[in-house]
C-alpha cells in the first residue's frame, strides 16, 4: 500500500484520542469512518470534531466526509488505513485486531495508538502482521504534532515508510521508532526526567513547585526549539563529557516506582482530581493550569497552520 492508494481511513474508538485523530484526516481531505461500540460516545464525536475545526477558525464542511459506525465490519468495508484508538488493554486490542484482519484486505495498513503495549504482542497470531505498526499520537492529537511510528518485530519497512509519509503529509511530525520497546521514545525521555525530579523532592533538595519552576523557567524554555542532543552539540561534547563524569554517578537509577509516588497513591493523593498530589490544588488553580496549557498549545498550532 503506497500513500497515493490511501483514500479511506477508519479510526477505531471515538474517545479522547480517536475523535482528534479523525479530525486530522478529515482536515486533510480523507474519507473518514469512525467506529465506537458506545453509542453515546459516537453520537458526541461529530460535535467534538466540529469544535476542533472552530478552534482553528476553519469551516467544518469536512464533516460531510465523516461516517460513524457501531459495527466494525461495516466501518472498515473500504478502509485503506485503520488507526485503532480503543481501550489500553491487550485482550481488547487483540480482539479488535482479529476482527480487523477478518474484515480488511491484506494490504490495508493496521496501526495502533497504544501508549505502552508492545506492537508485537498485539500482532501475535493475526494474519499478515507485516501491515501492523504502532502510530503513537500524543494528547491532544490535533494540537501536538508528534506521532511515533513504531516498528513491531514483523512490521514491514515499506508499511512504516508509507505511514511516515502519510502522517507528515497531513501535518504531523512523524518519527520512526526502530524497536518495539516500552514507552517508545517520548515517554522514556519524559519519565527519565520525572524519575530524577521525584528523587530530588524525596531527598529534600527542593519541593515539587521548585522542580516545576526550574523546568518551566529554565531549560524547558528552549526545549521546543533545541533538542537535548542538539544542545549537547551546541555546548560541545567535551564539556558534556566533563559534566557527566561528575553528574552521572549521582543521578537516580532505581528500577522500581519511587516510594514517594507509592505513598501518595496509597493515601489517596492522586493529583488535581483529589486536590493533592506532589503539589496542592484548588479547583481554580487546577483549572488555571489546564487553561494555560490549552491556550499555549492552540496558539502554537495556529502559528504552525499560518
Ligand atoms: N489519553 C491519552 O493521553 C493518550 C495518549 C496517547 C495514546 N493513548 C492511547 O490511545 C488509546 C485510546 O485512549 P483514549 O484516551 O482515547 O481512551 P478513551 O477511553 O477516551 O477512548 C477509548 C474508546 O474506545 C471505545 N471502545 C471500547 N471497546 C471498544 C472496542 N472493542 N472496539 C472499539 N472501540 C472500543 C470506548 O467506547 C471509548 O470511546 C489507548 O490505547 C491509549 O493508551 C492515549
Amino acid at each position: 500500500m503506497t500513500m497515493s492508494n490511501i483514500q479511506n481511513v477508519t479510526v477505531v474508538g471515538a474517545g479522547l484520542m480517536g475523535h482528534g485523530i479523525a479530525q486530522i484526516f478529515l482536515a486533510a481531505g480523507y474519507q473518514v469512518s469512525l467506529l465506537d461500540p458506545n453509542e453515546d460516545v459516537l453520537s458526541q464525536a461529530p460535535t467534538k470534531i466540529a469544535e476542533i475545526f472552530q478552534l482553528f477558525g476553519l469551516p467544518s464542511d469536512a464533516l460531510t466526509r465523516l461516517s460513524t459506525f457501531t459495527d466494525l465490519a461495516q466501518s472498515v468495508a473500504n478502509a485503506d488505513l485503520v488507526i485503532e484508538a480503543g481501550p489500553e488493554k491487550l485482550a481488547v486490542k487483540r480482539s479488535i485486531f482479529n476482527e480487523l484482519a477478518k474484515h480488511t484486505s491484506k494490504d490495508c495498513i493496521l496501526a495502533t495508538n497504544t501508549s505502552a503495549i508492545p506492537i508485537s504482542d498485539i500482532a501475535q497470531g493475526i494474519s499478515h502482521p507485516e501491515r501492523i505498526v504502532g502510530a503513537h499520537f500524543w494528547n491532544p492529537p490535533h494540537l501536538v504534532r508528534l506521532v511515533e511510528v513504531v516498528q513491531g518485530e514483523q512490521s514491514s519497512l515499506a508499511v512504516i515508510a508509507t505511514c511516515i509519509e502519510l502522517l507528515n503529509s497531513v501535518g504531523m511530525k512523524s518519527v520512526h521508532v526502530k524497536r518495539d520497546i516500552p514507552g517508545f521514545i517520548g515517554n522514556r525521555l519524559q519519565h527519565a526526567m520525572k524519575r530524577e525530579a521525584i528523587a530530588l523532592v524525596s531527598a529534600g533538595v527542593c519541593d515539587a513547585e521548585t522542580i516545576d519552576d526550574v523546568v518551566k523557567h529554565g531549560f524547558g524554555q528552549r526545549l521546543a526549539v533545541l533538542g537535548p542532543l542538539e544542545q549537547s552539540d551546541l555546548v560541545g561534547l567535551d564539556l558534556t563529557l566533563d559534566i557527566y563524569k561528575t553528574l552521572f554517578p549521582t543521578l537516580d537509577n532505581t528500577s522500581q516506582p519511587p516510594a514517594l509516588l507509592e505513598d501518595n497513591v496509597a493515601n489517596g493523593r492522586l493529583g488535581m482530581k483529589t486536590g493533592q498530589g506532589f503539589r496542592q490544588w484548588t479547583p481554580q488553580s487546577a483549572e488555571q493550569v489546564k487553561q494555560n496549557l490549552r491556550n499555549f498549545l492552540v496558539e502554537k498550532a495556529k502559528q504552525q497552520l499560518s
